[in-house]
Parts: C-alpha cells; sequence; structure tokens
C-alpha cells in the first residue's frame, strides 16, 4: 500500500494534547490540536507524522515520490468521527409511528400498547441474519459517508436469548467486513418482552442467568446497557442487571433519565457505569455525582428533537465538570440518523455546547465512552489513521453551516473507503 500524504490542511484539528489523560471536561474540551497549514503522511494503516506542511516536507523529502499526496488547501481535517451510542442492527421501520407521534400519541404510550421497541424487537424477530446484515450494511455504509469511524451499537431488539444472540452474532460479522468499526454492547434489558409481562424480575433473571454467560461466553459484547425508566426497568432492577454483568466483565452503561426524571445519572454513578445515555431529565444530584464518578454523559440530543422534548442540560453539564460525549442513538424510534454532523450542529443549537466543545465530544469523548481512546478520537502518531477531510476550512464552519454533509473524503484504517 502507497503512503498516503495529507497536505496543506487549512486546519488539522488533531485533538491531540500531551498534557491532557482521560476524558476531556471544562475548558480541556476546547483544546483541539489545531495545527494550520498541516499535514500528516499515513503509512499502512498507521499515523507515522504529523506537523505542518513544512515540517513533514523536510521529513519526508526523499520520499515524497512514494505516496499518495492530497492536497487539502481549503479544507478542514479532523479524527474520524465516534459514535458512542446506536441502536444500528434491527429489523424493520416504525414510520406510522413517527406520523402517529406528531398526532399527539407520546413514545412511551406507543410502547406500552406494544409498538416502539416491542414492535422492532417482532420485526428483529422474524428477520434473518443475512436480511439484518444487509440492512445495517447500508446503515454503516451511511455512517462512514457522514464521517463516522468507529460506531458502538446494541443489542436489545431480540428480547429472548436466540435473537440478542443473532443481533451481536451479525454484528460481530459486519466489523469483521465493513471497514467501519463496531464495538458491541449486550442489551437485553432494553423492554420487557410480552411472554414476562407482570413476571419482571423472572425476567430480570433470565437476563442474569442465562443471556449474560452465554454472551460473555461466545465473546459477542464489551458493555451491559439497560434503560432504567418508568414503566421499564427500576433504578433497583437496574443495579441488579448491570452489576451481574459487571461480575462477568461486561461494563455498565445505563440509558438514564430520558423520559422521567429517575435517579439514573445517580446510579451510573453509584455501579460506575463508563457512561450515562440521554440525561434529559438528570436532577443536579445526579450531575453532581456524575462529576466526581468520572462517568461519562453521552448525549442525544437528535433524540430529543425527535421526541419533540427538551434536549439535555449540556452546558450545565460540562460547567459542572461532567465529560460529555455525543451521539446520533440511531435506531428506528426515536431517532432513525446516522448523521453525527447534524448532532454536533444540534449539541451546539439545543444544548448549547461551543463548536469547540461539539467536536471533542463527537471524536475523543465519544472513543473514551467506548473504551476506544487508544485506538479513535484523536490523530496523533501511533493510532490508526482514522481521518476526515471536510470541504470547510475551519471547525466552525462545520458547526455553523448546518444540517449539511460536508464531508470530502475519509480514509479507515488508511484506506480512503469515501
Ligand atoms: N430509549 C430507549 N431506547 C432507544 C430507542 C429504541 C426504539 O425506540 O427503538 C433510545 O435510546 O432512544
Ligand atoms: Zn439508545
Amino acid at each position: 500500500m502507497k503512503p498516503v500524504w495529507i497536505k496543506h490542511a487549512t486546519q488539522l484539528v488533531t485533538m491531540a494534547s500531551s498534557s491532557l489523560t482521560g476524558p476531556r471536561t471544562k475548558e480541556a474540551m476546547s483544546e483541539l490540536g489545531i495545527i494550520e497549514d498541516g499535514s500528516l503522511w499515513i503509512e499502512n494503516d498507521v499515523i507515522v507524522k504529523i506537523g505542518t506542511t513544512e515540517q513533514l516536507e523536510h521529513d519526508f523529502a526523499d520520499r515524497a515520490h512514494e505516496a499518495d499526496v492530497v492536497d487539502a488547501k481549503g479544507k478542514l481535517v479532523t479524527p474520524g468521527l465516534v459514535d458512542p451510542h446506536t441502536h444500528a442492527v434491527y429489523g424493520g421501520t416504525r414510520e406510522q409511528e413517527f406520523e402517529k407521534r406528531l398526532e399527539g400519541v407520546s413514545y412511551m404510550n406507543i410502547m406500552n400498547a406494544g409498538g416502539g421497541i416491542h414492535a422492532t424487537s417482532r420485526m428483529t424477530r422474524e428477520a434473518t441474519e443475512d436480511e439484518l446484515f444487509e440492512q445495517s450494511w447500508r446503515r454503516l455504509d451511511s455512517f462512514l459517508k457522514h464521517g463516522v469511524t468507529t460506531v458502538e451499537s446494541k443489542s436489545g431488539y431480540g428480547l429472548n436469548l436466540e435473537t440478542e444472540l443473532k443481533q451481536l452474532r451479525v454484528m460481530k460479522k459486519l466489523d469483521e467486513a465493513h471497514a467501519i468499526d463496531l464495538i458491541p454492547t449486550f442489551m437485553g434489558a432494553h423492554a420487557v418482552p410480552k411472554e414476562y409481562k407482570g413476571r419482571e424480575d423472572d425476567y430480570i433473571t433470565h437476563i442474569i442467568e442465562v443471556m449474560i454467560p452465554k454472551v460473555v461466553d461466545e465473546e459477542l459484547a464489551q458493555f451491559n446497557d439497560v434503560f432504567c425508566e418508568k414503566n421499564v426497568f427500576t433504578p433497583e432492577q437496574s443495579e441488579r442487571i448491570l452489576k451481574a454483568g459487571k461480575e462477568f466483565g461486561l461494563t455498565p452503561k445505563i440509558h438514564a433519565d430520558e423520559i422521567e426524571p429517575f435517579n439514573g445519572a445517580e446510579l451510573a454513578a453509584k455501579v460506575g457505569a463508563i457512561s450515562a445515555e440521554h440525561l434529559l431529565k438528570a436532577s443536579d444530584e445526579g450531575i453532581t455525582a456524575m462529576a466526581k464518578s468520572g462517568t461519562i454523559a453521552c448525549l442525544l440530543p437528535a433524540t430529543a428533537l425527535y421526541l419533540r422534548e427538551e434536549a439535555a442540560q449540556g452546558r450545565k453539564m460540562i460547567d459542572a465538570g461532567v465529560a460529555v460525549a455525543i451521539s446520533t442513538d440511531c435506531n428506528p424510534g426515536s431517532s432513525p440518523t446516522t448523521s453525527m454532523p447534524l448532532v454536533m450542529n444540534l449539541a451546539c443549537i439545543s444544548m448549547r455546547l461551543t463548536p469547540a466543545e461539539a467536536l471533542c465530544a463527537a471524536t475523543i469523548n465519544a472513543a473514551y465512552a467506548i473504551g476506544r481512546e487508544e485506538q479513535a478520537g484523536s490523530l496523533e502518531v501511533g493510532k490508526k489513521a482514522d481521518v476526515v477531510m471536510w470541504d470547510v476550512p475551519n471547525y466552525r464552519m462545520l458547526q455553523y453551516a448546518f444540517g449539511v454533509n460536508h464531508v470530502e473524503a475519509v480514509w479507515k484504517n488508511g484506506q480512503q473507503v469515501v
């Protein structure tokens, strides 16, 4: 493979910092590591050198002829975006439900009447592995086109052993076959399946005694997520599931305080979750607890918009010292989008993150939220060459000219894929 040499980037945003470790908080979220007239040398799948074009022209003077040269004059170059929260592998679609909600029926009422997550669960149970693979492959292509090179994805539309495993096995195959890195999360506790209605604790016992051991045995997931919400799983039930997963080596994540305030943020801090998701209704105490425990807030402003809810208090969380990541929450019900650029725009518009903070939340902090900070989220020597070139001259333009896909080219592991 020929080396790739990106030169003359008007702005090269590295997100690298020699002095910062751990997820970025407060002012550190604005430290983008910008190099003007930046340059990047990629060899095989890794970044070999980063600096100004002048520096690299000096260092690689006798190897310049070997490389595929990319002129990035007038362009912004950033790390590949990381989407740390999706439900991207599912059967069917739910466009009728979208209209119902516009007529005023609530998301939870649809779900409690057997639609919502239950509807997707039926369609996912019916789909073959091949169908799920095909449908999800196209979704991953769309992520790539929007500059995303690493995606977390949850199970949770099976709600029985067979289909949870089917979803996770499809994810494993997609991770191996598709350019995108797919990071799997087990979410058997996404809803109580109708077979267990009225016997919620029996379903939890089934998750703990049957599903988790099997998922771990087959090495199908790294994280364990729970929908901790009124009429879904209580904080006590969620804690039981997350603690059990932890004993099997699955790191906890929590869908917390999405629809109702439910002490989800507090629970995330208590169980040592790597991240808490949604947090639209998180309490001040919960926010403080997350700042103390170092739990990353994974905020989903496209979901809030799509459900026509007030977005999470991103500004307040950053000011309180919480590390914030952002995500599409790509799923067939509350956020059928693959656009991280739109999510960055919304993070600014509806949660008052600055353009710099939004980029940090979609790169290095997102990588931390899924334990991939060593591989993804920043441009640094030795890291995988996941790089996006945008047709804008600076990062502010990305957030300012909103709702537009500015991606011009994407490299994943050093290979140009867009
Ligand atoms: N809120 C729970 N789970 C998903 C939505 C799942 C669905 O509606 O299919 C979410 O994160 O938004
Ligand atoms: Zn979700």
